[in-house]
């Protein structure tokens, strides 16, 4: 079944469903929205917001909700229940720290930038940093050996906060290896190649 990802033109939520499509190679449209479109698509929206997967006449909407899906189908929410437990908390604990993220940009870039960097972002990446070693001492994935839906998920959140701030992983050496490793994996390496061709913006008010 032919799949259709609706999304802004921007990375915000959509980026991390992008990276595990293209990952997996998986086939599908990506139809970026602009800004000028939205109020036509908006009110056709389940919660009148994107990201939205369309697959044949079903249509799924909270990025959540998406990854997790894409997860099941695609054998990447842990072998058991112990390590999907897991992969789940890790991914709340990642969105919590990009909710304070998109606060700082969205609301406070001006004033918030600085604290956010000196304060906020060291303390939870240190949390992250000391949770990623749960499993195989932090030097593979979330879960493991295997890699799940939160590590896309952790890749784009490390990768929008090196733009924040190049040197932010410098105190968090297992993440910072993540980082390092899965940008190199080859259908990733070739998705970001491609990227930097269009070279999207991170967020939809250009504060990055
Ligand atoms: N809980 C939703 C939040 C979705 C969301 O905030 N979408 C934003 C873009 S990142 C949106 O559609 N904004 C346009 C609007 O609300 O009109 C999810 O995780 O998918």
């Amino acid at each position: 079944m032919a799949l259709k990802l609706s999304y802004f033109q921007t990375r915000g939520l959509g980026e991390p469903i992008r990276l595990l499509l293209a990952d997996k190679q998986v086939p599908f449209e990506d139809h970026r929205l602009s800004r000028d479109e939205w109020p036509e698509y908006k009110p056709k929206m389940i919660f009148g917001q994107v990201p939205c997967l369309i697959s044949g006449d079903e249509e799924l909407v909270q990025s959540a909700a998406i990854l997790r899906h894409l997860g099941r189908l695609h054998g990447l929410n842990g072998s058991n229940e112990t390590e999907t437990k897991f992969i789940d908390m890790f991914y709340e604990g990642i969105r919590d720290l990009h909710n304070k993220y998109v606060a700082m940009i969205y609301q406070n870039y001006e004033n918030g930038k600085e604290p956010y960097i000196k304060n906020t972002l060291p303390e939870e990446l240190a949390r992250l940093e000391k949770l990623f070693h749960t499993y195989k001492n932090g030097e593979q994935y979330v879960a493991g050996s295997a890699e799940s839906y939160a590590d896309y998920v952790l890749f784009e959140e490390l990768d929008i906060h090196l733009i924040l701030s190049p040197t932010c992983l410098d105190g968090t050496p297992a993440l910072k290896k993540f980082h390092e490793r899965f940008a190199e994996r080859p259908n990733i390496k070739s998705y970001l190649n491609k990227r930097a061709a269009i070279n999207p913006a991170v967020n939809g008010n250009g504060k990055q």
